[in-house]
């Protein structure tokens, strides 16, 4: 006997004619519904009156509950776990452990009860507690003479004192905000700002600053920031060994932190072979609490820490195996090398480097191998009313050609040098201010105005260019050492790093190195397999060279504006990168955006990170 369908086919083939319906098939069983409708006719009708009215419900008519125990079931709450106390005690332990470990990722959070474990039962209750006070604060007490609790001061009681007050509080700040304009220079909007520009600034800073102290900080910048930060799965936070502090954006680190918690912070110490190889352990140790740090030098022809942050970007790679690449932002100030190590990484100059803040522009993809993708992002600094021009400055975030009166700011240098390292670089000795210092560098160098009167400024700007790009050695040292830690600051005295044995050696033998090869010998002297220092002909040297002829710097042949439709080119037969020979396959593209729409100068104080949708995603 077949089904329903099966059955009627075979009576019709049989040419069988059957009108009983009790034939298995069709109809043959009964349905649930069919049996309970069954079942009410059984248990009777209703009882009515001589009149005709129901006395007696029928059992289907009845309206009354009928009581019953319901047997209590766990399934009733689906998808529901029962822990006891300490298990989930235990649980939110072990995790919070695994959750702080900068070394451990979570994957999948979302399947976790993470409310539990971030706020902790503590916090949970406190939160209860205040909203249980607001919603049950009876009125009386609220309002009324019998409230208990405080007014808030207000400075008027009608309506009219507070239009009066507002209408006050801006008159008064109009009046501040003209007089920080003319402070800043951007007075008769005559420092190149649009009247548009200057209304949107934020003049809260407590002291005025020259326009180009607000390199970095513009609207534009930080919204290429966010382009990057949201289209990356692991971010590079690039830091400048020499000033770990300095360079190092907290407010990248708290975004991160608050608003993308499940992307990858990692710390890439750069510029190692211009601090001692001791300092730049010492540092990546305080780093690497926070986050896991890399250290690099990023040279194309003999970089360090290539391998090992191409292993790390493998492994994150390999961890979100489910996608199909990963891309991994590059941000930090300016300066700090953030081309240079994409460049490094591909072993090839991919992206435009020199030793001039504010030479990347705008976001732009390069990829590293088919599954990894890298992002550069335009240096940023993050707006800090703390920060002194002269800070901002020795960050390296300042081009020093647009500096005023830029004497000023070689006290700070001979501060942060060893003047036996002044002496050393620039074959010097006995001065006794900086305006003296300057003068016998010019004299020595023969850069004399009309009239044989020694040229201050120019001479001056050549030092702060010499101390940021590395001729000079300095460097700020790690904090002290905690207990149990091995790693010490031996042998060096004072606040700034001594230069190494060798170099002294060299330079009395000859002339005095003023590279950063040179520099980078101390840590070559000092660790000679992980700092071997730049070359001769290092990417710093041959663009400072190619800068001062007026030579283009290396840039990317093909730069391709990131809205172009060709998104990966083939690229397969490029030299010298064993990136390339990567198992994943060598698709090699460059992407860059090369419009800029917006004036740079439009410094705007808070980076607060626009809408999403408005930000240009490229996915
Ligand atoms: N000595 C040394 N110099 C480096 C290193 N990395 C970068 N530089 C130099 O630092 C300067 C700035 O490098 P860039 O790669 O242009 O820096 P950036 O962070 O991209 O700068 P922006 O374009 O302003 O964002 C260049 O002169 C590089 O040669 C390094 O590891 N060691």
């Amino acid at each position: 006997m077949g089904t329903g369908k099966k059955e009627k086919s075979r009576i019709q083939r049989q040419g069988k004619v059957t009108g009983d319906p009790k034939v298995k098939g069709e109809n043959f069983y009964r349905s649930a519904k069919k049996i309970k409708a069954l079942n009410v006719l059984k248990e009777g009708k209703a009882i009515r009156n001589k009149e005709g009215k129901v006395v007696k419900a029928a059992s289907y008519q009845s309206r009354d509950v009928p009581t019953a125990v319901i047997e209590p079931n766990r399934r009733w709450f689906n998808n529901t776990r029962v822990i006891s106390q300490d298990t989930l005690t235990s649980f939110r332990e072990a995790i919070a452990e695994k959750d702080k470990d900068p070394y451990s990722v979570l994957l999948k959070s979302n399947k976790l009860p993470m409310s539990l474990i971030r706020d902790g039962p503590k916090d949970a209750l406190k939160k209860h507690q205040a909203k249980m006070t607001i919603e049950s604060e009876p009125f009386s007490q609220t309002f009324g003479p019998k409230a208990q609790r405080k007014r808030p001061k207000l400075s008027f009681n009608t309506i009219g004192d507070l239009t009066e007050h507002s209408e006050k509080s801006m008159d008064t700040y109009q009046a501040r905000l003209e007089e920080i304009k003319l402070l800043s220079g951007a007075s008769g909007y005559g420092g190149g700002l649009a009247d548009d520009d200057v209304q949107e600034e934020d003049f809260s800073v407590a002291t005025a600053k020259e326009a180009i102290f607000t390199k970095g900080q513009s609207k534009r910048i930080w919204n290429e920031l966010y382009k990057v930060i949201d289209s990356s799965d692991v971010i590079l936070h690039v830091i400048d060994a020499r000033d770990p502090l300095g360079t190092r954006c907290r407010h990248v680190e708290k975004y991160l932190a608050t608003e993308a918690p499940h992307k990858h912070l990692i710390f890439v110490l750069n510029k190692i072979d211009l601090v001692p190889s001791k300092t730049a352990a010492a540092w990546i140790r305080v780093l690497q609490k926070d986050h896991p740090t890399c250290a690099m030098r990023s040279s194309i022809k003999n970089p360090f820490g290539r391998g090992s942050l191409i292993d790390l970007l493998r492994q994150f790679s390999i961890l979100h195996k489910d996608r199909k690449q990963i891309s991994v932002g590059l941000v930090g100030y300016p300066n700090v090398g953030k081309s240079s190590i994409i460049n490094a990484l591909r072993g090839k100059p991919v992206a435009k480097v020199a030793p001039i803040p504010g030479e990347t522009k705008v976001w732009q993809y390069v990829t590293l191998m088919r599954r990894i993708y890298l992002i550069d992002c335009p240096g940023i600094v993050p707006p800090n009313q703390n920060d002194t021009p002269q800070d901002l400055l020795l960050r390296g975030v300042v081009r020093v050609e647009n500096v005023d009166n830029p004497e000023q700011y070689i006290p700070a240098v001979l501060n942060k040098v060893k003047p036996h390292h002044m002496e050393r670089t620039y074959e010097l000795k006995g001065w006794k201010d900086h305006i003296h210092f300057l003068e016998m560098l010019a004299r020595k160098g023969g850069r004399l105005l009309k009239g044989g009167e020694p040229d201050v400024d120019g001479v001056a700007k050549m030092v702060l260019n010499d101390f940021m790009r590395g001729k000079i050695p300095w460097f700020t040292p790690a904090p002290e050492k905690e207990e149990g830690e091995t790693d010490t600051m031996e042998g060096r005295e004072g606040r700034y790093g001594e230069m190494s044995k060798k170099r002294k050696r060299d330079e009395d033998d000859s002339a005095p190195a003023t590279t950063p090869a040179s520099a980078g010998e101390d840590a070559k002297e000092e660790d000679p397999e992980n700092f071997a220092g730049f070359d001769s002909d290092s990417d710093s040297e041959v663009e400072e060279a190619a800068e001062e002829k007026g030579e283009e710097k290396s840039t990317a042949e093909d730069m391709i504006p990131l809205d172009a439709s060709s998104d990966e080119e083939e690229d397969g037969e490029e030299e010298g990168s064993d990136v390339e020979d990567d198992e994943e396959g060598s698709d090699l593209d460059i992407e860059g955006a090369s419009e800029l729409e917006e004036s740079e100068s439009e410094a705007e104080a808070a980076p607060a990170p626009p809408p999403k949708k408005q930000r240009r995603s490229r996915k």
